[in-house]
């Protein structure tokens, strides 16, 4: 029987929705990067399919300024382009993708021959695109694979409308829904840092953590986004499924292998301990301009012309997630997020309980796991130490595992990469399930729902601040202490 997983078979990639925003800033780079690094198999062909009119030249003009090529690289970046096409066709339309399917035939020669779609689509056209690679496009001589987008749905029922639509055209292992937190670095090392080492396994639970605070901040706006992003709102395009993904690797039991299902069947049946959010359990906020500010900073959500008069969508959620079960019953999982805050900044803090039986006078302060995301991978363990020399006192400290400084000759691969690859190697680890899906909605959909329906009005706060002032009340209340006295001496670079 022949591998057509093999890299020695033709490939087709074919990116739907060539001609937008994240084709031209993500897609097209990520697949330079991955051919510029011989990563793909090498008879790969790149296929761009979208409505608008226009050459592989102007496709590649557009997304130039999104495109690195290093001093030496020009020829291999002719050599790349040479291996693109690009087809106007109707999203709508069985006969364009029949002209599709002949156009991608034609560089198909041998007995194995494999496909893989990039579904850069918005989802208003999602079903009738899946249906039509289904109908005209799959191979008939090897894999075909399809790599969704989210939003995967809008709450329990769309989801799981748009779930039945899929597994009625193609089986899970041909589809590949991306969440790119799991490509980032620091969250695919969240399994190896709690399961490789000895010292944090036996702590990982109730008896010893306080709270977890996994966190998603940006700096900026939802400029002129606004209108795509008010029908969603942060909770839907952020908490729901990046940091809930975070929060099931934080949380769930050991795997029985390192198998993709093994790991996925863990992250299923740890959402499946958690209770559906209460409202009470939740704070939402909407950032107002700063008029103090510059450019864009000094514009709220509501001065956006493509937002709604009058929205009450989020751009800023704090909710605490409780799971019952034996490992964690009664510690507060708390979920933040927001957009137009002060720092770019995403991050999961595990504080550990005070050290019981107290000898130092309240001197000593909780320990406190970081793993920051980004930006600069690094993970610091916050402990106490003696303060080096005569004195008896104690000082805060840390462990520090700064990815910059230990692993200087590395580069750290994006997100997307990693997960294209992925996506032709055939592992679906880094990608989400239909079940780990519907556990999600269960969680985020009652909440929603009251939220949208009691026209919950959300907290506001400035451009560039911090978030809602009654935030951090809210993170104290769920025992997340901050005492404002730990200083970080940054290590000089040698
Ligand atoms: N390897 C590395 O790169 C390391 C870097 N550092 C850096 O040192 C600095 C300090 O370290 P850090 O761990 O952040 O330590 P801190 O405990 O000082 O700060 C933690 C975070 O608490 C939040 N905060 C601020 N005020 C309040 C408040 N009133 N109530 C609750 N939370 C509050 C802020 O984040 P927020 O606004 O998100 O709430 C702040 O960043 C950081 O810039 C960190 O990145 C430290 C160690 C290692
Ligand atoms: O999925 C999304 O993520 C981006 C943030 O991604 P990052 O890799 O830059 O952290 C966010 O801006 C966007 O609103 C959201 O849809």
């Amino acid at each position: 029987m022949e591998n057509k997983t093999d890299f020695q078979y033709p490939h087709t990639f074919v990116l739907l929705g060539a001609s937008g925003d994240l084709a031209k800033k993500k897609i097209y780079p990520t697949i330079w990067y991955l051919y510029r690094d011989n990563t793909l198999p090498r008879n790969t062909k790149f296929v761009g399919y979208a409505r608008t009119k226009q050459t592989i030249a102007e496709v590649r003009e557009k997304s130039k300024k999104y495109m690195k090529v290093r001093p030496g690289e020009e020829d291999k970046f002719e050599q790349f382009w040479e291996a693109n096409t690009y087809h106007a066709g109707a999203y709508d339309k069985r006969v364009d993708y029949e002209l599709l399917n002949q156009s991608i035939s034609k560089s198909e020669k041998g007995p194995v021959a494999n496909r893989i779609f990039y579904l850069a689509v918005p989802p208003t056209v999602f079903e009738e695109v899946t249906v039509n690679i289904r109908n005209a496009c799959v191979s008939i001589k090897g894999y075909t694979r399809v790599i969704i987008e989210k939003p995967f749905g809008r709450d329990d029922v769309s989801s799981a409308k748009l779930s039945s639509h899929l597994s009625g055209l193609f089986k899970e292992e041909q589809i590949y829904r991306i969440d790119h937190y799991l490509g980032k670095e620091m969250v695919q090392n969240l399994m190896t840092l709690r399961f490789a080492n000895q010292i944090f396994n036996p702590t990982w639970n109730r008896e010893n953590i306080a709270s977890i605070l996994i966190s998603f901040k940006e700096p900026f706006g939802t400029e002129g986004r606004g209108g795509y992003f008010d029908d969603f709102g942060i909770i839907r395009d952020v908490m729901q499924n990046h940091l809930l993904q975070i929060l099931s690797l934080v949380a769930m039991e050991k795997p029985v292998t390192l198998n993709p299902n093994d790991i996925r069947d863990e992250k299923v049946k740890v959402l499946r301990h958690i209770n559906p959010i209460e409202l009470k359990d939740v704070l939402v906020g909407q950032y107002v301009g700063n008029p103090e500010g510059q450019g864009d900073e000094k514009l709220g959500y509501l001065d956006d012309p493509t937002v709604p008069k009058g929205s009450v969508t989020p751009t800023y959620a704090l909710a605490a997630l409780w799971i019952n079960n034996a490992r964690w019953q009664g510690v507060p999982f708390i979920l933040r997020c927001g957009k137009a805050l002060n720092e770019r900044k995403a991050e999961v803090r595990v504080q550990f309980k005070e050290a019981p039986g107290d000898i130092f006078n309240g001197h000593a302060k909780r320990n406190e796991l970081v793993i920051r995301v980004q930006p600069g991978e690094a993970l610091y363990l916050k402990l106490m130490s003696k303060s080096p020399g005569m004195k008896f006192d104690l000082v805060e400290t840390e462990l520090d595992l700064t990815y910059s400084m230990r692993y200087r000759e590395t580069d750290v691969p994006d997100a997307y990469e990693r997960l294209i690859l992925d996506v032709f190697t055939g592992t679906q680890m880094h990608f989400v399930r239909n079940d780990e899906l519907k556990e999600a909605w269960r969680i985020f959909t009652p909440f929603l729902k009251n939220l949208e329906e009691n026209h919950v009005i959300p907290e506001q706060y400035v451009y560039g601040s911090r978030g809602p002032i009654q935030a951090d009340k809210k993170l104290a209340d769920y025992n997340f202490k901050y005492s404002g006295s730990y200083k970080w001496q940054k290590p000089e670079v040698a």
